[in-house]
């Protein structure tokens, strides 16, 4: 919707021929924005060969763990020089890699070629038209500014940054931060709290992030502070919706039961902790998460592990 209004052709893919026709012929879509009117230049087929076709960008928005398949099945149909855009916000489990990785990888495509928008875009509130600031971020500088001027309107700003890894790890460890902010909200403890893990998360994410190489300057943008705010503040982030059921007391398979969109964080938690380890890293908030959505560790103990940790310098 974003490109269309922007003034691009978009074509877009999906499993479901009847969400297809419903864009088609309704202008709309209505399991998932329901009274949001598609532009007319916005189309959709569950042929990816007629989605791809003459892209000059291929914008890549599936659940993080799907997308090696979903790109194996679509690579021969890529044009081979289309730019590929991640909105992904996940990490691989088993092989730690981030999106733009698996998509080098799968689609044999150089990283100039691979691009990522990030940044704090709630779905709901971008659908309404509603203002964000966003960042493309790319390896090659004139490719996330072509980018960034087919995606300008008056509601969605984007800027540009180089820094990929930087922006794909904010945007994915901000859903872990997400989650362990949604378990605090759900246990009542308040917005002291809510404060000391969203600035101790970003502490994390910006640890990780040196280690890999990112500019730590990335974490206090978009991409980092910005996201990890709206994530963690908002009843429409579906990573603090689902922490805050499982802080409320509910057990993981009625939170699974009742989300019924992707809360990319529950997997990624566990990619993240890898990603932490492989590059030995300390990332406490991470393991709690990962402790408490897959270990079945009570978030009270939780807490007061994580709260009587040695005491450490705030900068180290
Ligand atoms: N929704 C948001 O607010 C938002 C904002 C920015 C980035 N993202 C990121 O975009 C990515 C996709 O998230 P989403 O919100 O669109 O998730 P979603 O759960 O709403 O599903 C995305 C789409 O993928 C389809 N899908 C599910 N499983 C699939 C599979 N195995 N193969 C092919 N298609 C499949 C779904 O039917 C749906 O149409 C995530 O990484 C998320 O972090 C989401
Ligand atoms: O609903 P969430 O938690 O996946 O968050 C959506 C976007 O990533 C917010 O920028």
């Amino acid at each position: 919707m974003v490109l269309a209004d922007a003034g691009c052709e978009v074509t877009l893919w999906g499993r479901r021929a009847e969400v297809a026709d419903a864009i088609n012929n309704g202008r709309t879509n209505p399991d998932y924005f329901p009274g949001v009117e598609l532009p007319p230049s916005l189309r959709a087929t569950t042929d990816p060969a007629e989605a791809a076709e003459g892209a000059d960008f291929t914008v890549l928005a599936v659940p993080s763990q799907t997308l090696r398949v979903n790109l194996a099945a679509w690579a021969p149909v890529l044009p081979s020089d289309t730019v590929l855009v991640s909105l992904m916000k996940g990490v691989e489990l088993g092989t730690a890699k981030r999106m733009s990785e698996v998509i080098e990888e799968v689609a044999k495509a150089p990283a100039e070629r691979v691009a990522v928008v990030t940044g704090p875009n709630l779905a709901k509130e971008i659908a309404a038209r509603m203002p964000a600031a966003a960042v493309v971020a790319c390896s090659d500088e004139s490719v996330a500014t072509r980018l960034q001027s087919v995606c300008h309107t008056p509601y969605f700003r984007p800027y540009t940054n180089t820094d990929v890894v930087g922006c794909e790890l904010g945007g994915a460890v901000k859903n872990v931060i997400g989650l362990a902010v949604g378990i605090a909200d759900g246990m009542g403890l308040g917005d002291n709290a809510k404060g000391s893990l969203i600035t101790r998360g970003l502490a994390e994410t910006t640890r990780l992030g040196l280690a890999m190489g990112a500019d730590p300057l990335t974490f206090s943008g978009l991409a980092g502070l910005g996201d990890l705010v709206a994530t963690c503040s908002s009843p429409l982030s579906r990573n603090h919706t689902f922490g805050t059921n499982l802080g409320r007391g509910m057990t993981l398979e009625e939170t699974i039961a009742v989300t019924r969109q992707t809360a990319e964080g529950v997997k990624s938690c566990e990619s993240v902790a890898d990603l932490a380890r492989r590059h030995g890293v300390d990332m406490p908030i991470t393991d709690t998460v990962v402790d408490i959505v897959h270990n079945g560790k009570p978030p009270i103990v939780a807490l007061k592990e994580l709260m009587s940790r040695s005491a450490k310098p705030e900068r180290r």
